[in-house]
């Protein structure tokens, strides 16, 4: 990607994963509505390349865009218990109006932040505890349809919806990523199911790093490390993306103490 790669929500937790593993890789362009520190940011960027602003107001968007080779969208509100009005008016209107200054600016590729919460309802009473564990094999694998746990993974679906329509219509590539549950260090502690989709930074560096350099069409993803327990499948993000993780939950304790012989992420 020779082009600038315009980073959304780039002062969140996601941004600051992604930008702290491949800062260096490419030329960013940084949006966040709130002021990014000066002292955050990687190296060869500067604030000139950091732009304060809403994705829900147009103009800015698309002064954003202007120029720019790929859009990594992650700006929005991450709360699974985010109330309708946020909701949709961060990550529905504000993902749209992303998608639409993209297309309109000849952008090739957009990737979407999605979530785990898009398809949380498959997740009954029947099924759990048991698909967080180690030997049980149900697996999605981003083919089924959504079945969102609260109106935040509705938001989320509805965001994969978009990228497919402006996909179809306006030949952009979009890579819709359902992220599990990102932490620094250490797998969630004491939570079978954020065990289950734990995402490690260095993994989420290098998983959104594939959706910037690899050739596809439309794609829905599942963010997750390599773990064990596993109830999301990751041989799409395999073999569309060549997503080659390297973490495992498995390797830390269920408190999150990494296990002797393993080697923790320490990215
Ligand atoms: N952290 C996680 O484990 C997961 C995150 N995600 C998704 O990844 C994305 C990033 O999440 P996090 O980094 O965890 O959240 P965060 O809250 O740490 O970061 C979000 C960033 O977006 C900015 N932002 C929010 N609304 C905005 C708007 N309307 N205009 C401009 N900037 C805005 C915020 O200022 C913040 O810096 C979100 O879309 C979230 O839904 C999905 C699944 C799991
Ligand atoms: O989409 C998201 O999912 C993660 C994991 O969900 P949780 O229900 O296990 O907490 C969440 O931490 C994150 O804030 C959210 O954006």
């Amino acid at each position: 990607m020779d082009d600038p790669v315009l980073l959304t929500g780039a002062g969140g937790r996601v941004g600051r994963a992604i930008l702290a593993g491949i800062g260096e890789a490419y030329d960013w362009r940084l949006l966040d509505r709130e002021p990014l520190a000066a002292e955050r940011l990687p190296a060869g960027v500067t604030t000139e390349d950091v732009v304060v602003a809403d994705v829900t107001d147009e103009e800015a968007v698309r002064r954003a865009v202007d120029g720019v080779g790929a859009v990594v969208h992650l700006a929005g509100d991450p709360r699974p218990n985010a109330p309708w009005d946020s909701v949709l008016a961060n990550n529905i209107d504000g993902t749209r109006t992303v998608l639409a200054a993209a297309v309109d600016a000849g952008v090739d590729r957009f990737v979407f932040a999605s979530s785990n919460h898009a398809v949380g309802a498959y997740e009954t009473e029947d099924r759990t505890p048991d698909m967080y564990r180690k030997d049980d094999e149900f697996r999605l694998n981003g083919s089924e349809l959504p079945r969102p746990s609260n109106l935040y993974g509705v938001s989320k679906a509805t965001g994969e919806t978009l990228g497919r329509y402006y996909h179809d219509h306006h030949d952009l590539s979009v890579a819709c990523v359902r992220i599990g549950n990102l932490t620094k260090g250490h797998p969630p502690r004491e939570y079978e199911r954020g065990q289950a989709m734990w995402l490690s930074h260095r993994d989420c560096a290098h998983l959104f790093d594939r959706c910037l350099a690899a050739d596809y069409e439309y794609e829905i993803v599942y963010g997750i490390s390599d773990n064990d327990r596993k109830y999301y499948s990751i041989e799409r993000a395999r073999e569309a993306l060549g997503y080659d993780p390297q973490d495992n939950s498995a390797a830390y304790t269920f408190g999150g103490e990494p296990k002797e012989e393993a080697e923790p992420d320490s990215a």
